[in-house]
């Protein structure tokens, strides 16, 4: 099997062995393009504060150079591949026309033609008046999602592309995720996945939000959702055969199986064995999504949403996130430190993640007097509001930049067991934390989650997580398993209780936790921080 997973920065694409899940081979393909986020490519056209978009081309290039590189890497004949499953990040969505072709090969120098990244925050305004519209109306859809939809999402997105740049949004016949316009590309058949359309496409109980409230918003947005797909398909299904097209660019064997478009976050859950009901993978990155099976359906406060087989059929999905993890370590790697430290970093052969980290492991928990918000990039959940930004609180002028990198690390750790606590108040039992993501490599950060959250965590065993899902729920497409538990349980991996917690630094962590919470109330109003945005804006950074 082949699974290939479209991050943020770059696609990955791994050949798994189907009986086992043993990894054969992988590679990795650096978008060229990478987030586009100050001037639209080979133009002079400046892009707005909060705009994130991507290219096509550059996951195009995924399939065409990490693909076949990786079954190199595997040394198998291309011949023995079955099939090849597919996971992206979402929402990231884009106008396309009726074959597919994105808007912005047309008119590339037209911003709102491009596929927006799913951090593009700029459609907050948008997500404002969809969130008072629905709240006003009772719309049934809104209690799905914790009562407030994000900016995130593909109607504030899609409304914004309305508004601002109508004359795009009249030539857009469909509207697209990503996740589900590669499957288009590989197979040739347009398919909605169940998952995008679920969560951050608002689809609940067979149907989007009703034209007449789409009206109510923008009249010309009435007919918004003909330009989705109505039939969705569900994970682990058929999406199609590739086409002969995709197997000239990935030199894999034409007519075999594509399975149905998944999520980065939800095809995880698949890779590391965690489909039963209570098991919350938090997938660790640049971002962390939160994503749990549950027989139950209840109303958790600003989760991103619950959708009936969002993660495996059968089940009730659970999905809420941190837009901002290990972005914002990378933020203050990037302009918190100064020259001195990344030469010692330099001379010890470091990464200045890995030396910060070494420098603030040597210290008691506490011991920096400092306490974060974890809201560099908003907050999706338990706030939903992006429109807020980060706080620290302590600083002296004996405050060095382990310190400050700690209390960021213990930030994004709080900011995660806030999120356990509202699923467990809301009735949501969370029986067991499994970590993923590029930040298992950090074991200082993982044990301070463990000692936070006051919980064993467990891992999953691979560190291509969302690629080996996506393996994953190709061997069921394919036909190779009867379903995803089944194919999960032979093919997925995960160590449990790799992380105990220590009940002293527990203990201490409970009194910072209480100011964290503190802080949370006092700023997550957004009177303060609204207001500072609004003057950055204003002063037209
Ligand atoms: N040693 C480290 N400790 C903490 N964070 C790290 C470390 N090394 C890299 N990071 C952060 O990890 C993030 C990348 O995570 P990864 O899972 O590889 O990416 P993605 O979320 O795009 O899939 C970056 O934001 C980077 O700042
Ligand atoms: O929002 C989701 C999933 O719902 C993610 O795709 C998004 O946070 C991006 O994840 P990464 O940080 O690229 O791993």
């Amino acid at each position: 099997m082949i699974g290939v997973d479209f991050g943020t920065l770059s696609g990955r694409a791994v050949v798994v062995r189907v009986s086992d899940g043993a990894e054969l081979g992988t590679a990795v393909h650096e978008y060229t393009h990478g987030v586009i986020e100050d001037r639209l490519p080979g133009t002079d056209v400046r892009l707005a504060p909060d705009w994130a978009l991507q290219s096509p081309h550059d996951w195009l290039d995924v399939l065409r150079t990490a693909v076949p590189e990786a079954v190199a890497a595997a040394g198998i004949d291309p011949a023995l591949v079955i099939g090849l499953g597919t996971d992206f990040t979402a929402c990231t969505v884009l106008p396309a026309r009726a074959d597919g072709t994105p808007l912005c090969q047309e008119t590339p120098d037209r911003p709102h033609a491009w596929p927006k990244l799913w951090k593009h925050h700029a459609a907050q305004a948008h997500a404002d008046r969809i969130n008072a519209l629905a709240a006003e109306r009772g719309e049934p859809w809104l209690p799905r999602y914790g009562g407030r939809i994000s900016s995130e999402w593909q109607f504030a997105k899609a409304l914004q592309v309305l508004e601002e740049d109508p004359e795009v949004y009249a030539r857009t016949e469909r509207w697209i995720e990503a996740a589900d316009w590669i499957i288009w590309q590989l197979t040739g058949v347009e398919t909605r996945n169940v998952c995008t359309a679920g969560y951050k496409g608002v689809h609940q109980d067979g149907r989007y939000p009703s034209e007449d409230f789409l009206a109510a918003l923008h009249p010309d947005f009435a007919g918004f959702t003909a330009k989705l797909g109505h039939e969705l398909s569900p994970l682990g299904g058929l999406a199609g055969r590739l086409t002969a097209r995709a197997a000239g660019w990935t030199g894999l064997p034409e007519g075999i199986a594509v399975a149905v478009g998944n999520v980065d976050a939800h095809v995880t859950s698949a890779a590391a064995d965690a489909v039963r009901p209570g098991q919350m993978v938090a997938i660790m990155g640049t971002s962390t999504c939160h994503v749990m099976p549950s027989d139950r359906l209840a109303e958790v406060p600003g989760m991103c949403g619950v959708v009936r087989d969002g993660i495996v059929p059968g089940l009730w999905g659970y999905e809420a996130g941190q837009s901002g993890v290990g972005d914002i370590f990378a933020w203050f790697v990037d302009h918190g430190v100064p020259a001195s430290y990344t030469r010692a970093a330099e001379e010890r052969g470091l990464s200045v993640h890995a030396y910060l980290t070494e420098l603030a492991a040597a210290q008691r928990v506490g011991e920096h007097g400092l306490v974060a918000l974890d809201w560099h990039n908003g907050n999706r959940s338990v706030l939903v509001d992006h429109n807020l930004s980060g706080v620290i609180v302590g600083q002296t002028l004996s405050t060095r930049p382990e310190d400050v990198y700690r209390a960021l690390i213990e930030a994004t750790a709080f900011g995660a067991r806030m999120i356990v606590e509202t699923f467990e108040k809301a009735g949501v039992p969370v029986e067991e934390f499994v970590a993923a993501g590029g930040l298992l490599k950090n074991h200082f950060l993982m044990q301070i989650y463990a000692d936070v959250l006051r919980r064993p965590l467990s891992v999953i065993g691979s560190d291509q997580g969302p690629a080996l899902g996506s393996a994953i729920h190709a061997a069921v497409a394919a036909g190779a398993y009867a379903d995803i538990q089944q194919a999960a349980a032979a093919m997925g991996t995960r160590r449990d209780n790799a992380y105990l917690p220590d009940e002293d630094r527990a203990d201490a962590y409970d009194r910072l936790y209480a100011e964290y919470r503190t802080l949370h109330d006092y700023f997550g109003d957004g009177r303060m921080l609204h207001t500072l945005r609004a003057i950055r804006n204003e002063a037209g950074k």
